[in-house]
């Protein structure tokens, strides 16, 4: 049997196939049925403005001829993308095989609900007539950067924060939890200053944070103004309309965007390079935890909670392995490099306007798609993870060498305040810590043999690795 034969179609990548179910909450925004819908919708927007006025025209019909349209006919034209279903996207197809334009083929399907009006409104309505109103002095891109900015906008807002944030409030849950959890450091691989298990997932927390807030400050650009953004053809057709004010009323209030004045045919992307920047940053964070987190794991300084009835390895019965971790990691990459292609090439078009910009926007629910993906896998394996006490301890336990830090620092600031015999602190603690283990023992006995006032020798010598860590535990508040 050929797989193409099948039907509901085979998906082709993973994100439509074995991961749906975890992506599907973005295709009520990002897929191409969505972008249709919201295409309809700015559409019938544009009619209802260019019929009934605004507040800052005095609500007077802005396209000569054109009656205001009537309660009845504003909701039956808001219903046409409401009631966009599979039917409705087979019409649409059908028309585009025609039309060989998307937009065109928007344009066409809501013609046809015009024609179906009198059904539903009876036979004064004016619904029926209005073909001409559908994307009047409109190009496609009038129509395309608003429905695209709105689709982001939601997948965003709807979708993708709400999955981030979740990550990085589970993370503060564990960084307030584990605040006084001491734990060796490993800088360069090796055993260093410690800190807290708390303290360092705060840092994670602090870093997300501030990227999550870009995300939600984010702009969204959008624009109307005709072919090549001089309201040419609106001018042409209707001269005495104070087209600007139009254009800045539509986005910002009809369409909930930022209003861009200045553009070529396209809206010039930028806003869609600052996100998807944003959001590449902050996979990229996500990606330095996954592999933190993983080689802790590693480690035992984490440990994961079999899955019941799951298999680790299929061949090496004993093993548990970080595979959500892994699978984070895997598609926070392929993101990246989806989003990294988007704001590089997005904000680059030929003179008034290339193409090129089209196909690759199809690509956005993708990019935010591998993302939330990771998000997904990445939350599943931080459900599974606990601190493993024992580990953490003996690591801990077992490098009294990291006590030579605090000893020479306290040294310097003996001799600094005048004590004698303090010289060369940095050398001696060296000699006696460098390659060598280094037993509690050993540390007390050093401390011993050095001039220390008493008040200073008790107090280093109550220090053990477990309690060398600062402030870090205060420091975890710093995260929200
Ligand atoms: O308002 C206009 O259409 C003006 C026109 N510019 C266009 N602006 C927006 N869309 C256009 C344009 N041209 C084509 N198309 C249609 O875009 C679709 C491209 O398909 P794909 O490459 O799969 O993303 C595909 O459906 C194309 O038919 C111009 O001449 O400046």
């Amino acid at each position: 049997m050929k797989l193409t034969d099948i039907s509901p179609a085979i998906a082709l990548t993973p994100l439509d196939g074995r991961y749906h179910k975890q992506t599907a909450p973005l295709v009520e925004y990002m897929s191409e049925p969505a972008l249709n819908r919201e295409r309809m919708r700015v559409e019938v927007e544009w009619m209802i403005l260019l019929a009934n006025g605004f507040e800052g025209n005095g609500n007077q019909t802005i396209v000569p001829g054109v009656k205001p349209l009537t309660d009845d006919e504003q909701a039956y034209l808001r219903s046409i993308p409401e009631n966009f279903g599979a039917e409705g996207i087979a019409q649409h197809a059908a028309y585009e095989a025609k039309t060989h334009h998307d937009v065109k083929a928007v344009e066409y399907y809501i013609d046809d609900q015009l024609e179906k009006a009198a059904d539903v409104l009876g036979h004064d309505t004016q619904l029926t007539g209005l073909k001409t109103l559908v994307h009047f002095a409109c190009t496609s891109e009038d129509i395309n950067n608003l429905s695209i900015a709105r689709c982001v906008k939601n997948g965003v807002e709807q979708v993708w924060l709400p999955a981030a944030q979740a990550i990085v409030d589970h993370l503060a849950q564990k960084a307030d939890a584990y605040r006084d959890k001491a734990m060796l450091s490993l800088t360069h691989g090796q055993p260093a200053t410690p800190t807290t298990l708390g303290k360092e997932l705060a840092v994670y927390v602090y870093r997300l944070n501030r990227q999550l807030n870009k995300v939600k400050a984010q702009e969204y650009l959008g624009k109307i103004n005709g072919a090549t953004g001089t309201f040419g053809a609106h001018l042409a057709a209707c001269p005495d309309v104070d087209w600007v004010a139009v254009s800045r009323e539509f986005v910002t209030n009809r369409m909930g965007l930022t209003w861009n004045p200045l553009t070529t045919q396209i809206e010039s992307h930028d806003w869609q390079a600052e996100l998807y920047g944003t959001i590449s940053h902050t996979n990229r964070i996500l990606h330095n935890l996954c592999v933190d987190v993983w080689m802790y794991i590693s480690r035992g300084v984490f440990a994961q909670v079999p899955v019941k009835g799951a298999t680790g390895s299929s061949t090496m019965p004993h093993k548990v392995n970080p595979i959500r971790f892994e699978n984070a990691e895997a598609n926070l990459e392929i993101s990246c490099s989806l989003l990294d292609t988007l704001s590089a090439t997005l904000v680059e078009s030929r003179w008034q306007r290339d193409l090129t910009d089209s196909t690759t926007q199809r690509n956005i629910g993708s990019a935010l798609g591998y993302s939330l993906l990771a998000l997904n896998n990445l939350m599943g394996g931080l459900n599974s993870i606990h601190p493993n006490d024992v580990v953490i301890q003996a690591e801990l336990d077992s490098n009294w060498e990291v006590l030579g830090e605090p000893i020479q620092t306290a040294m310097r600031a003996c001799e600094l305040a005048g004590l004698p015999g303090m010289d060369k602190p940095y050398e001696k603690v060296k000699e006696l810590m460098r390659g060598h283990e280094i037993s509690k023992d050993d540390v007390e006995r050093f401390i011993d043999q050095q001039a220390f006032d008493e008040a200073t020798a008790a107090r280093l010598k109550a220090l053990a690795p477990a309690t060398y860590t600062g402030v870090a535990s205060k420091l975890v508040d710093f995260d929200r």
